[in-house]
């Protein structure tokens, strides 16, 4: 699929090349054949108009033949089978297909449209963007070049509408609509088509009156709509039965009756997550007064000269910065590995992983075994996170699209395998590049945002040092607004770390239990 990663989108300037130079063949030729054409059908012309008495001009044997041949030569080849012939058309298609497959290039479909959509949809969601504005290409205060025509706009409420956002889809319908009186613009989307969507639409958000108004401008233009028909009875008798309840009189409801009053409910993990990745949740003074930049060398004598710049983000869970981690020509080789080879993620374990919307990704493993080049990295995880990599998973290179999100979520694997191995205690998530807006990795419980820096490794314990689950430790990828994200994330485990994070002695369970799910 072309929505989940960017750098798939790169391929389809590629196809488009293909296509544009070989339409550009194909109505070249055609338009060889209409001025052949034409420059013939002048010839008749020409040839009747001089004939004054045409009984006179068939009298002659010579010209009975001229005629005659006119029919069977050029009118039948060079015209009618020249011109209904469809012999080019195929051979161009087939050789588009072919050489499209040969660069191994799908187009995209209407998942991918369906794909695209519901990611703007949840970026609007996450970062409360506005749909004129976005229309406008107005990304948060950032204006863009991007323009969105009335028939985009016309797209993304449709998919609004089918992914069951009806405000959305009002919203996107009623641009479209706007932009729609424009005459200037190019639009191939009509009113008619609109208002099919947003009367339905509007009725779902509970405008029902609106929804009937605008249904009846439908039949205003075609009175024989059948949808429209149908829904117009809906909709008067749906206003009926609603002046109805309203006149009724109303049942006592006595001491029972009485509603208990809603509490506000606790704002669940995922309206955390939304409101971290908005920047709206900040850890507080109190929390951060400890944190402080230092140079480490993690007792590393190499490190001595060459120290890590570590930047502590929370003391307890430990979170932290370590910039400067990866190397430009590490990064530049792990984006082109990634180039066409980049797989949809899957989410959970070996047998029962399968791609989800909880992680709307690309990426692909890296064995350390078989890409010798990687044993640098390896070599620096264990100097910056002071354990073993020996029971460490390969290293994950990922790359986000177009509101691309990975949702909260623990690493840790809720029935590790029974091997020494055990439990992912720490994962190390390296940003391959600056993410132009949004991106950033979410903590919804501690409440932090890392923004991604390219070049550096951010570095957390997922379990205590008993080795119990740190319940505090969610965390998320929010949803990449501009631009394109690549991680490279690793996984280290529990097996080997015995003598590197000596256990502790005390449960530490109490501190996150609180954030059990
Ligand atoms: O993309 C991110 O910022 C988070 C990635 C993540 O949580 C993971 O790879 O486990
Ligand atoms: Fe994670």
């Amino acid at each position: 699929d072309y929505y989940t990663a960017t750098s798939d989108l790169e391929v389809l300037f590629a196809a488009e090349n293909i296509l544009v130079e070989k339409f550009d063949d194909y109505l070249n030729k055609v338009e060889q054949k209409q001025t052949e054409i034409k420059e013939f059908l002048n010839y008749v012309d020409a040839l009747q108009a001089e004939m004054s008495d045409p009984e006179a001009y068939h009298g002659n044997p010579l010209n009975a033949i001229v005629t005659i041949r006119r029919f069977v030569y050029q009118w039948k080849h060079d015209v009618l089978e020249k011109i209904f012939s469809t012999q080019d058309y195929d051979d161009y298609k087939i050789t588009i297909a072919n050489e499209l497959q040969q660069l191994n290039i799908t187009m995209p479909t209407q998942d991918d449209i369906l794909g695209a959509g519901s990611g703007l949809l949840r970026l609007q969601e996450t970062y409360k963007l506005s749909t004129s504005e976005l229309a406008d290409g107005k990304i948060l205060d950032r204006q863009t070049e991007a323009e969105l025509s009335a028939s985009d706009c016309y797209e993304m409420g449709r998919n609004a509408h089918e992914l069951n956002q009806h405000q959305y889809a009002v919203e996107w319908l009623l641009q479209a609509r706007s932009l729609n009186q424009h005459p200037e613009n190019i639009t191939q989307v009509s009113d008619l088509q609109i208002l099919e969507l947003l009367a339905p639409a509007l009725n779902r958000t509970g405008n029902l009156k609106l929804a009937h108004m605008l249904n009846s401008e439908i039949l205003k233009q075609q009175p024989a709509h059948e949808a429209a028909i149908r829904d117009n009875i809906y909709y008067l008798h749906e206003m009926l039965r609603q002046r109805h309840i309203l006149t009724a009189p109303q049942e006592d409801q006595g001491e029972d009756g009485k509603r208990s009053e809603e509490k506000p409910s606790k704002p669940d993990k995922y309206e955390l997550y939304r409101r971290t990745c908005r920047g709206e949740l900040r850890p507080t003074a109190r929390q951060q007064r400890n944190l402080r930049c230092r140079y480490t060398d993690n007792n590393v004598p190499f490190r001595r000269l060459a120290p890590f710049k570590m930047e502590l983000l929370s003391e307890d869970p430990f979170v932290a910065y370590y910039h400067n981690a990866m190397h430009e020509s590490e990064m530049e080789q792990l984006q082109d590995v990634g180039f066409g080879n980049l797989k949809r993620t899957r989410v959970g374990q070996n047998s029962t992983a399968a791609t989800s919307s909880i992680r709307n990704s690309k990426g692909i493993w890296l064995w350390y075994e078989k890409n010798s080049w990687l044993a640098s990295i390896y070599q620096r995880l264990e100097d910056i996170t002071g354990l073993s990599m020996e029971s460490g998973e390969a290293l994950q290179l990922a790359n986000y699209g177009i509101g691309g999100q990975y949702e909260p979520h623990y690493d840790y694997m809720s029935s590790p395998t029974n091997d020494w191995k055990g439990n992912r205690i720490l994962t190390a998530l390296f940003y391959i590049n600056d993410v132009d807006m949004g991106g950033g990795t979410a903590f919804p419980y501690l409440p932090l945002l890392v923004n991604p820096v390219k070049g550096s490794v951010v570095v957390w314990y997922n379990m205590h040092s008993s080795t119990e689950k740190d319940f505090r430790v969610l965390h998320a990828g929010c949803p990449v607004l501009k631009g394109s994200k690549w991680i490279c994330n690793e996984w280290m485990h529990e097996g080997g770390q015995e003598f590197r994070r000596p256990c502790g002695l005390a449960p530490e369970r109490t501190k996150s239990a609180a954030y059990e799910a």
